[in-house]
């Protein structure tokens, strides 16, 4: 029987590439639902239109090899030796060091996830740095502040940054260290500090005057994920689909963030009356940059601010995941018991769009047995690792593990640990496994684990599979989400689960959640070939097209 249904899978795969004979394939989907409850669905992967395919191509590496970009030459050199897959830059990446080079202007970089800004920006950062006079002793002050979201977004830089600087690498990681200590040695000797929000802001709040002292001496600034950080959309788009995500803005920890805000513009306040050349250099990074984040940013700013760039008016639609089309992106509803799931596509459709606008991160789906869900969730994803649904990975490096905002992570790797190992897979903590061990360590297949927060501008080398227990309806996050994989030609799957019979939402009642889901890939130009005959999306309402 189960060699039947394999020889049934194998047929359908090569009758679904078979346009013409569609009707037979629509025959089959039925036989084969019926028997092993499973459906086949058509892969979703980016869509071509001709319109863009100019600004596909500017993020291809064919410019300046990074060994004749403006930068040290130890930079030079250890991009070459370290970085063995990164030989020539993109148009962006161009763009990105000699604006930093020049240092005159702020400005915002808006380009697709995975298209190298943060490498190239790191690269020139650490390439001034280490061709700065050196500094005097037991100074706080730093000359250039790196500003992420995450710790784990910190650790990878820094190790990035050890890769490209060599020895005697000028930066320091500012993580918490147990018990609320911080290595000060190592940061009086630092240029540059990369730094997540939080620990940032728990650093400066322990008010110790030398820490703030630290701002001053800056002359470049990088916000990374910028919209992560600033709050770009005031009312009444507040809740449209950028701006910090969920939760943070209502915790101290977004409060802490407006504590350095305000002891960072207050003296810079204080540096642009005395000194108009000591104003900092500021640099905003982010796939989902927007207008209102450069305005919102503006109103701070006394700098010229720049752009680099897709342009957010004519081509908004193919703002999204139109980089590679590399990514396939798969939709799985599931339903049954939660040790034995039934899984089925969700079926792509044209939708029109909402009249509810979902904040980033936000997740209209209420699941009230989260337990129930993940175990579900879980065994759906393990049932898809063992290769005993069509979903089978027909290529398998890391996996990405993302659980929703109400899940424990301590508790789920210790329910969950065995389960995984069971199928040869090491489950690990975003936030607490170092990643620098994990590249050197490659006997294993690793599930990392981490919530959205962690995850944003992560490069996690070896991912191929994102798995996303939880869900959005925001085209905002669910780009970020699939960023993870598919930079640079690599291939990726983005596999997303739900389950409506566990979802609260009048918004699914009243539109369907498959539309609602079709709605988010639509507004990233990820949908079925077929539906891309025509240069032009589908037609969407007039607010949409203002900001996605
Ligand atoms: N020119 C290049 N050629 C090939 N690979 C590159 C190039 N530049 C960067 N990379 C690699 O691509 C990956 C993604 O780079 P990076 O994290 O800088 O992208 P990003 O645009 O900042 O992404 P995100 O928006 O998700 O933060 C990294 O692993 C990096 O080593």
């Amino acid at each position: 029987m189960i060699l039947l249904q394999k020889c049934r899978f194998c047929l359908l795969e090569s009758l679904v590439l078979s346009n013409y004979r569609r009707i037979q394939v629509e025959h089959y989907k039925t036989v084969v639902s019926q028997t092993i409850k499973l459906e086949t669905g058509e892969p979703l992967r980016v869509a071509a239109s001709p319109e863009t395919e100019k600004w596909v191509r500017r993020f291809h590496p064919v410019g300046t090899p990074f060994q004749k970009l403006p930068l040290d030459h130890r930079i030079q050199a250890n991009v070459k030796a370290h970085f063995p897959k990164v030989s020539r830059s993109n148009d962006i990446q161009e763009k990105i060091v000699s604006a930093i080079t020049l240092g005159k202007t702020s400005f915002v970089v808006r380009s697709w996830n995975g298209s190298g800004k943060s490498f190239a920006t790191l690269a020139a950062m650490l390439s001034i740095a280490l061709s700065d006079q050196p500094k005097p002793a037991a100074s706080y002050s730093a000359t250039i502040l790196y500003v992420v979201p995450s710790d784990s977004l910190v650790e990878q830089l820094y190790r990035w940054s050890q890769l490209l600087a060599g020895l005697n690498c000028p930066v320091y990681p500012l993580i918490r260290l147990p018990y609320g200590q911080w290595k000060h040695g190592k940061l009086q000797q630092a240029r540059v500090v990369i730094a997540s929000v939080d620990s940032l802001a728990e650093w400066l709040s322990s008010a110790k005057i030398e820490y703030i002292s630290f701002l001053q001496g800056l002359k470049r600034v990088v916000l990374d994920e910028s919209d992560q950080i600033i709050e770009g959309f005031a009312a009444p788009y507040q809740n449209r689909r950028a701006g910090p995500v969920m939760g943070i803005e209502n915790s101290p920890k977004f409060r802490k963030l407006f504590f350095f805000w305000d002891k960072f513009y207050t003296r810079t306040e204080q540096r642009i009356r005395s000194d108009l050349n000591a104003i900092p250099q500021f640099v905003l990074l982010s796939a989902t940059n927007t207008s209102s984040i450069a305005n919102a940013f503006g109103l701070f700013s006394k700098h010229l601010l720049g752009c680099i760039g897709l342009d957010q008016g004519k081509h908004w639609w193919d703002w999204g995941l139109r980089m590679w089309n590399n990514i396939e992106h798969i939709s799985l509803r599931l339903s049954g018991e939660d040790t034995k799931p039934k899984i089925r596509d969700v079926q792509f459709q044209v939708a029109k769009s909402l009249n509810s606008y979902e904040k980033a991160g936000s997740a209209p789906v209420t699941i009230h047995e989260l337990d129930t869900v993940l175990k579900l969730y879980t065994n759906a994803l393990l049932l898809i690792v063992r290769k005993e649904h069509k979903q089978v990975p027909t290529f398998m490096g890391d996996l990405l593990v993302l659980l929703p905002e109400q899940a424990n992570i301590v508790e789920y790797v210790e329910q969950n640990a065995a389960l995984y190992e069971q199928n040869s897979l090491l489950l690990r903590r975003l936030d607490t496994f170092n990643l620098k061990k994990k590249e050197e360590r490659r006997a294993h297949q690793i599930a990392y684990v981490g919530k959205l927060t962690d995850i944003f501008g992560l490069s996690l080398f070896g991912l191929t599979h994102v798995f996303q227990l939880w869900n959005t309806f925001s085209a905002v996050v669910y780009q970020h989400v699939a960023g993870r994989v598919g930079s640079f030609g690599k291939k990726g799957k983005v596999i997303s689960f739900f389950a409506p019979a566990y979802t609260n939402s009048a918004d699914i009642e009243a539109h369907g959640y498959a539309r609602m889901i079709s709605l988010v890939y639509q507004k990233l130009a990820v949908i079925p070939k077929r539906y891309m005959k025509y240069s032009k999306p589908p037609k969407l309402d007039v607010q949409d097209k203002r900001e996605i």
